[in-house]
């Protein structure tokens, strides 16, 4: 398993697949970036008018609710369908559900209406999807003290899909397989996008193979092993806004073998 996933690397920057993202206007300059710093090309459109033709020509489509609306959740619909028909893989990014209950309705919306192929958010997320009660009170995570391993477990069996739960310690799970992945700095959680940022890479990596578990821990690992690589470069006299910039760096110099040497991670049976 590692050698293909170290291989994934190539294969994004190889075929610089087109990743379509309907996504938020926080993060949204963030994730077109780490999207072409991992090789991949972004395509950031929104419009109920343009989705059709944009998503008929990506190879995944990335759903990221941080800023929504009546016209966003139509257009995710509409792109999501044609996704669907076509098989461009999907991937959702749920942030905020639990915290504001219009959004969870919506976003229960999309997954009854919709195949859902990768979801990836906090443990606030991800619980309230699993039918817990909403605990955080905006897009970062409050800590439940619940399992993070069945949280994983149950979303993927609910929705038929691979589920990953963030937090400082990543959660994937396929419903059978569980993979724990160890890597991560605090510093991640101190600049917003992170998370929205893994989503994208995800989707840049699940456009290259059909193996989606695969797709999900590659994305996912490559933003914590940034983070630890990017917090060690830093100065006594530096914080969060070079941390930033290091985290590009590194992200942009990331290839298969600097993967194999940063991965911390190990199956759960
Ligand atoms: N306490 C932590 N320690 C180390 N890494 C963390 C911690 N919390 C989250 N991360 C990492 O930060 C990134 C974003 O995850 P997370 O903060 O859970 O997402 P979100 O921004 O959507 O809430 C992931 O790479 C995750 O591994
Ligand atoms: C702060 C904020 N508010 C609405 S979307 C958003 C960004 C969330 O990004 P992430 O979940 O990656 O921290
Ligand atoms: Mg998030």
């Amino acid at each position: 398993m590692l050698q293909t996933i170290s291989e994934l690397f190539e294969l994004v920057k190889v075929k610089n697949p087109l990743i379509h993202q309907i996504t938020n206007m926080v993060t949204i300059n963030d994730c077109a970036n780490v999207t072409l710093a991992i090789g991949a090309s972004p395509v950031m459109a929104h419009s109920p008018e343009e989705v059709e033709d944009v998503v008929s020509h990506a190879h995944a489509l990335v759903l990221n609710c941080g800023t929504f609306s009546e016209v966003t959740f139509q257009s995710m619909l509409k792109a999501g369908k044609i996704a669907n028909e076509l098989g461009i893989p999907i991937i959702l990014d749920p942030v905020g559900v639990g915290a504001i209950t219009s959004r969870e309705k919506y976003v229960k919306s999309i997954l009854e209406s919709i195949r859902i192929d990768i979801i990836r958010g906090n443990e606030s997320e991800l619980d309230c999807l699993a039918g817990g009660i909403g605990t955080s009170k905006g897009v970062d995570a409050i800590h439940t003290g619940r399992d993070h391993e069945a949280i994983a477990n149950k979303v993927a069996n609910m929705f038929g899909c691979i589920a990953i739960v963030s937090g400082e310690v990543d959660v994937v799970s396929n419903g059978e397989r569980t993979v724990i992945i160890k890597n991560g700095h605090p510093y991640l959680t101190k600049i917003t996008g992170t998370g929205c940022m893994s989503t994208a890479l995800i989707a840049s990596f699940a456009s290259v193979t059909k193996n989606l578990m695969e797709a999900s821990i590659a994305g996912i690992s490559t933003m914590g092993i940034a983070g630890e690589l990017a917090a060690k470069c830093l100065s006594d006299k530096e914080g969060l806004g070079t941390f930033k910039v290091n985290l590009f760096d590194v992200i942009t110099l990331m290839d298969g073998n600097m993967w194999r040497r940063g991965v911390d991670i190990f199956e759960e049976y």
